[in-house]
């Protein structure tokens, strides 16, 4: 992208291939934080502050992504049902009870994204809304034992089989719940390119 150089920060593997859908040259740079956030947060702002932290991390870990010729990418998404925030779940039984309380009602993903060029940030939250068929004891064991979504927020994989057989609609971006509000970020990737050397 006109000699800037785009970093993703983050190891999830949907968003990398999010990213190279959308046909951007980018490289991957990597920071573990501890994803944290103030009790007293609102939940639309907290995953951007997680994002943030993440793309900070990214740039202190390395110098020479300080300059303007690199702009990184970092993102979180939470699934967020009335108003508790649902990350990951902890172990077999936690996504289960995750999936029993999802299932027949509606939800909300949300996919914290942060753009760092310089000095310059752009953040944005992009909201998903979703809604699940009631799903039976049995569909959810076998969804959690064959497919392991303990890497996934809200314990699901909306591009996996529980996707595709138990959510009855959503109103939204796909890919943001998927990890990454594609098109949104190429909308901004392209005003931070369009803005160079500001
Ligand atoms: C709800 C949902 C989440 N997810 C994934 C997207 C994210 O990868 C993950 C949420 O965890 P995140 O903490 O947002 O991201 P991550 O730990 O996978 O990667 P990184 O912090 O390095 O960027 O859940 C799906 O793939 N499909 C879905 O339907």
């Amino acid at each position: 992208m006109n000699g800037l150089r785009i970093i993703l920060a983050s190891q999830s593997p949907r968003r990398k291939q999010l990213l190279e859908w959308a046909e951007i040259t980018f490289d991957i740079m990597v920071q573990s934080t501890a994803e944290t956030f103030p009790a007293d947060m609102p939940v639309p702002e907290v995953p951007v502050h997680i994002a943030r932290e993440k793309a900070i991390a990214v740039r202190q870990k390395y110098e020479s992504l300080h300059d303007t010729n690199n702009i990184i990418i970092a993102a979180d998404t939470v699934v967020v049902l009335g108003t508790t925030i649902i990350g990951k779940p902890k172990d077999r039984e936690d996504a289960i009870e995750i999936l029993s309380r999802l299932s027949g009602n509606k939800h909300q993903v949300i996919t914290g994204v942060v753009l760092l060029k310089g000095q310059q940030e752009i953040a944005f939250a992009d909201i998903t809304d979703v809604w699940f068929h009631p799903l039976t004891r049995e569909q959810i064991a076998f969804y959690v034992d064959k497919y392991q979504p303990y890497d996934k927020a809200g314990a699901y994989a909306i591009q996996e089989w529980i996707g595709v057989v138990g959510i009855k609609s959503i109103q939204g971006d796909f890919y943001n719940v998927m990890g990454l509000p594609v098109s949104r970020v190429v909308t901004e990737l392209n005003k931070l390119v369009t803005n160079q050397g500001k």
